[in-house]
């Protein structure tokens, strides 16, 4: 069984505040999208790769990242949009451009700012969506959550039916672009792309992912991804 992936990397990297775009910060001698690329460039289970990326940054990219490092399974690289659905949208489009829309094909979406997947998870994650038709990485929240409205709490969610979302998040073509155009309809912008399918009652289910695979934000978060990446490094000798 195989599957497609987006990669956005599309945004602008504000909350990193680097001077170039986050996603070509160094980890561990590398720009962190070439470590997110290489997880899916080695895994049997991935066919294509799009990355998504800002229209100006398509060829620095091509020629810094996608050349240089050597990525085969990389399709086409596509341009984002303003806001990370409208990033993905783009490249659902690009599927369609280039025949990869079959009603059971699985697409996946992955952050290019999460460089520290475990890939080991994509044979379980592939066969859930391919049964269920939609399934997304996440973990147990660890914290207590609070809901709060004009600086009170106004509840507590029981903290064990709370999980954080993280990607990949994989779907059957045919429902994410249903979910997709109805979203677009209604003018609906979700914060990940499961929720697009939740709002129309789609089941999605969740596999439980690993606490390591941070989303890299701020620039604590490149402190931290050094430490992860040292600690898989040791996990695998
Ligand atoms: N218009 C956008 C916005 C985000 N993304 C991508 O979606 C992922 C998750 O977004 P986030 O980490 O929030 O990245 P940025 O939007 O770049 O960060 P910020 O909000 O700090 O600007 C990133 O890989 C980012 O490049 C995208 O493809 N297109
Ligand atoms: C998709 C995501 O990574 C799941 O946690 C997250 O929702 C992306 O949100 P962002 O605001 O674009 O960082």
């Amino acid at each position: 069984m195989q599957a497609t992936v987006l990669i956005p990397a599309a945004g602008m990297g504000r909350r990193m505040g680097a001077k170039v775009n986050k996603q070509y910060l160094e980890l561990a001698g590398k720009p962190i999208l070439a470590h997110t690329l290489e997880l899916f460039e080695q895994s049997a289970q991935i066919e294509h790769i799009y990355p998504i990326l800002p229209a100006d940054e398509i060829d620095y990219c091509r020629e810094q990242v996608i050349e240089k490092h050597g990525f085969s399974k990389v399709r086409k690289l596509v341009p984002g949009g303003a806001e990370r659905q409208d990033s993905v949208r783009n490249g659902l489009l690009a599927l369609q451009q280039d025949s990869l829309d079959q009603p059971e094909r699985i697409i996946l979406v992955h952050d290019g700012a999460r460089p520290l997947f475990n890939p080991q998870l994509l044979p379980e994650l592939l066969a859930i969506i391919a049964e269920q038709g939609a399934c997304i990485i996440a973990t147990p929240a660890k914290d207590t959550i609070k809901e709060v409205d004009a600086g009170l709490i106004c509840g507590t969610p029981e903290r064990k039916r709370l999980w954080q979302a993280q990607t990949p998040q994989g779907f059957r073509y045919q429902l994410f672009a249903e979910a997709f155009a109805s979203a677009d309809a209604a003018g609906f912008l979700g914060t990940d792309d499961a929720s697009l399918l939740e709002r129309i009652g789609k089941t999605v289910a969740i596999l439980a992912g690993d606490y390591r695979n941070i989303k890299v934000t701020t620039p604590e978060d490149l402190v931290i991804a050094t430490a992860l990446l040292d600690m898989y490094r040791e996990e695998s000798a």
